[in-house]
């Protein structure tokens, strides 16, 4: 048995504190709400985030950052809290312990990967990343789910260990720039093909989405030093397939919404948790303008998000862009190699 703690008690860290619970492990679930956190003890229930999962009685629900002195760290909180997440546990973290990121995204303004972010933060720790098709409804449930932990060798195999249960299967890469990648950018598919649905479209526009989607967001990952077959995997397209097709997405239900025309910020509060995807498509536009990578849907996603385009012209601007070759752009991008 070892002792886990995992920061940050919305629907993901509620999720992977059952898992890990179940695991057999020692774990606390530290939330920063004293009230919310009381409520989850007495309840056994994170009603807000992961409503209808059982907590199981060795989990504990807690604000006490003393708690993260533990073997492995899991950090669950939003893309945009996690540097200030970082500088809040810094001080307790076991020293040369494990820091597992488990958000999907992309620091805003500065354009670092997570990873990064954690590593400038926590210099003395091993930082792994987990991504992968995983929604916290499903996990909390027991569904078998695949994820991949990706990391140096050593460490990435450490919390494979620790995390794997036979409803839980964990895949180690050691492309931490790939699975990071493909875990922040499916988001932006995701509303998109959310999006394409709340305008009424078909099962076609939305398989259209996710292969072109794929084929953006592999270009932009192999220029920035990421693996291209990792994008056919875990992390790549199999957190595309879910994100853009789960009725568990927060980033599609948002798409959806958005397509049938209601405003952001109304579809934000609507949501009630992150939606990664609108943060990662400014971040996606700014680093494909920076480094000229040709990235049509996430430049549409960024028009109507930023600039308030009709998602029906988007769309139209995609389907009459100039004529390409499939397999010439493929084989140009590596992704055979
Ligand atoms: N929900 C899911 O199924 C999955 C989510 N993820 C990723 O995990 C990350 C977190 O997502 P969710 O848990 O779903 O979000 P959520 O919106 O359900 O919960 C976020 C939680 O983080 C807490 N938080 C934010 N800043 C904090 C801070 N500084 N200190 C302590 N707590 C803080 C909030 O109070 C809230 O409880 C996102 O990047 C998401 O993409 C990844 C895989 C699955
Ligand atoms: O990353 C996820 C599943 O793998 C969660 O996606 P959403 O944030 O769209 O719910």
């Amino acid at each position: 048995m070892s002792k886990v703690a995992v920061f940050g008690a919305g629907s993901w860290g509620s999720a992977l504190a059952v898992l890990l619970t179940k695991a057999g492990h020692q774990v606390s679930l530290i939330g920063r709400k004293a009230d919310e956190m009381a409520q989850m003890n007495k309840l056994r229930e994170n009603v807000r985030y992961l409503p209808g999962v059982v907590l199981p009685s060795g989990l504990m629900p807690a604000t006490d950052v003393s708690e993260l002195n533990a073997d492995l760290v899991i950090l669950s909180v939003p893309s945009h809290n996690v540097r200030e997440a970082a500088r809040q546990i810094k001080p307790n973290l076991r020293p040369g312990g494990i820091v597992v990121n488990t958000a999907k995204g992309l620091e805003e303004g500065t354009h670092y990967r997570l990873s990064e972010v954690l590593k400038q933060e926590l210099a003395d720790q091993a930082i792994a990343v987990l991504s992968g098709p995983s929604h916290a409804e499903e996990v909390g449930r027991d569904i078998p789910t695949t994820v991949v932990v990706a990391s140096d060798v050593d460490t990435a195999e450490k919390v494979q260990d620790l995390m794997m249960t036979p409803k839980f299967r964990v895949y180690t890469n050691p492309d931490v720039i790939g699975v990071e990648l493909g875990g922040a950018l499916k988001n932006v598919i995701a509303l998109c093909t959310g999006i394409a649905e709340g305008l009424g479209f078909g099962d076609n526009t939305k398989a259209a989405l996710m292969t072109r989607g794929l084929a953006e967001i592999a270009r932009l990952g192999v220029a920035m030093g990421g693996h291209p077959l990792t994008f056919a995997g875990l992390s790549g397209v199999g957190d595309l397939i879910v994100t853009c097709t789960s009725q568990h997405s927060r980033n599609r239900r948002a798409g959806v919404a958005l397509g049938q025309g209601k405003p952001l910020d109304l579809v934000l509060k609507e949501v009630g948790m992150v939606v990664e995807g609108v943060r990662n498509t400014r971040v996606a536009y700014e680093l494909s303008q920076e480094m000229k990578i040709s990235m049509p849907i996430t430049q549409q996603a960024y028009k109507v998000l930023f600039e308030g385009t009709d998602p029906k012209i988007a769309v139209t601007d995609l389907m009459m862009r100039g004529k390409r070759h499939e397999l010439e752009e493929a084989v140009e991008m590596s992704w055979f190699k």
